[in-house]
Parts: structure tokens; C-alpha cells; sequence
């Protein structure tokens, strides 16, 4: 079964990546590896990764030309991580271009294109990036031409999951950051949500990251996250 709960390894080196994953005793959990971390360390940390189980996530985001993008995934496809991203702002020919380098390294890796990023609030969406539209229209807008040009899913906050399952389909996936515990810090996030709320509204992945690894106890507090989520999922069957 696909993982649901990918940890957010926002470390900066294998090192620091390994004393934490074992000093709290979260060897073999769903990680996702984002810049940071893969900009540093490159294979070192995917080998590391997949020497341990842990199921990956390659969160890099890529956005640029159709022709780059299709390189840059070829070369992402041979780590064979469970998901890879773009931005679905590249546009469609770009997302096609992803997909296309996927099939032609038979990648097994679910696509996702991310919509508008959770740090992102109205506001900012109207006066920084001048979109007239609301961050939902946005949103269904953006997981729309994301399916139409053959990508898996997308991420987006739990707030806008209702309306894409409704609009793409139960099937299209929902990847959703910017998850905190009741209560927690927000940090850098707008649109954020409870693990319980994203089960509840359909998302079919979380991902948590500083809630866990900034907190004095992080495996208790992956723990209730994990709770939470099983909790909602036992209740939403
Ligand atoms: O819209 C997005 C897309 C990706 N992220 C990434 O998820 C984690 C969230 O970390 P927290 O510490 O739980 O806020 C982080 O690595 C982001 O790069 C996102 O937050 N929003």
C-alpha cells in the first residue's frame, strides 16, 4: 500500500539525516527530501535513504522549460523515489514533458504538479502574483490542466482537497503540506491543517515536517500525527 505520511528530512546533510532519524527511532518511515537536503548531498542521501527503506519523495519542484524539465526528470527517474514533482505553473507542455521522461525511464514514480504552495495566502496570490482569480479557482484551475496532462495528482493545502476530488475525480491524488498539530506553530504557512482534518476531507497523503522535527519529542509527536490520521481513516470507512 502507497504511504501516506511522508516526514519532511528539511536536514542538511546525510549525517544530520541519519542521527536524527535514529536517535528517534524513525528508521524506515516515509521521508520526503526536499532542496536542502538533496542539494547538498545528491545520491549520498537517496542511497542512504533506499539502503534503509525508507520510501521516498523527491521534492524538487521542477519548473522551467519543457526540454529541461524532460532532462532534469530522466535523471530524477533513476533514483526511483515513490513521488516526484513540478510546478503545474509551468504549464501543460511542461507537465506532458515530465511525464513523457517517466515513461521513457518505465519510472514507476506518481507525478504530482503543485498548485499554489501552502505558504501562499489570498492576499499575496491577488497583490504579489497578480491572479484575479480566488486561491480556489486557482487551484481547481491548476489540478485541472495537471490532469489533463497526465500527471497522478497534485499537492495542494487540505482545504482545497473537497474540490479537486470533486472536480478531477477520487482518483487523482492530493498530496498536502503544511500540516500542524492543534495549536502548533505555523511558521512560514498559511493554509494550514490538522493531520485529522486533511483524512477527514479526502487527502490521500500528508506531509509533516518542522511539527515533528522541531518539537523536544519528535517521535511522540510523529506518533500522534499518526494516530490522528489512523483515527480519522478508521472513522471516514
Ligand atoms: O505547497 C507546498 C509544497 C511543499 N512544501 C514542503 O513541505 C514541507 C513542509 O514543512 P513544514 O515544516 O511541515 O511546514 C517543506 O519541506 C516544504 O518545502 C510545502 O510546505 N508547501
Amino acid at each position: 500500500m502507497q504511504p501516506s505520511i511522508y516526514l519532511a528530512l528539511d536536514v542538511r546533510s546525510v549525517e544530520e539525516a541519519r542521527y536524527f532519524l535514529e536517535n528517534h527511532h524513525l528508521e524506515g518511515v516515509p521521508v520526503k527530501v526536499g532542496m536542502q537536503l538533496f542539494y547538498s548531498e545528491g545520491h549520498r542521501i537517496i542511497d542512504y535513504l533506499k539502503r534503509k527503506h525508507h520510501p521516498i519523495f523527491l521534492d524538487l519542484k521542477l519548473h522551467d522549460i519543457p526540454n529541461t524539465v524532460y532532462e532534469a526528470m530522466r535523471q530524477l527517474a533513476l533514483y526511483e523515489p515513490s513521488i516526484v514533482n513540478i510546478h503545474a505553473a509551468g504549464g501543460s507542455r511542461m507537465i506532458e514533458a515530465a511525464k513523457e521522461a517517466l515513461i521513457a525511464e518505465n519510472s514507476q514514480s506518481q507525478l504530482l504538479a503543485v498548485t499554489q504552495l501552502t505558504s501562499t495566502d489570498e492576499t499575496m496570490l491577488e497583490s504579489e502574483l497578480l491572479i484575479q482569480k480566488s486561491m480556489a479557482e486557482t487551484v481547481q484551475h491548476y489540478a485541472h490542466i495537471s490532469q489533463e496532462s497526465g500527471a497522478d495528482g497534485v499537492v495542494c493545502s487540505v482545504h482545497e482537497v473537497p474540490l479537486i476530488k470533486q472536480y478531477c475525480g477520487l482518483d487523482f491524488k492530493t498530496l498536502t503540506p503544511g500540516i500542524r498539530l492543534a495549536n502548533g506553530a505555523h511558521h512560514d504557512q498559511t493554509r494550514v491543517a490538522t493531520p485529522r482534518k486533511a483524512n477527514e476531507v479526502g487527502s490521500d497523503m500528508i506531509v509533516v515536517g518542522r511539527a515533528v522535527t522541531q518539537a523536544d519529542e519528535p517521535k511522540q509527536i510523529y506518533q500522534s500525527i499518526v494516530k490522528e490520521w489512523s483515527y480519522a481513516s478508521a472513522n471516514n470507512s
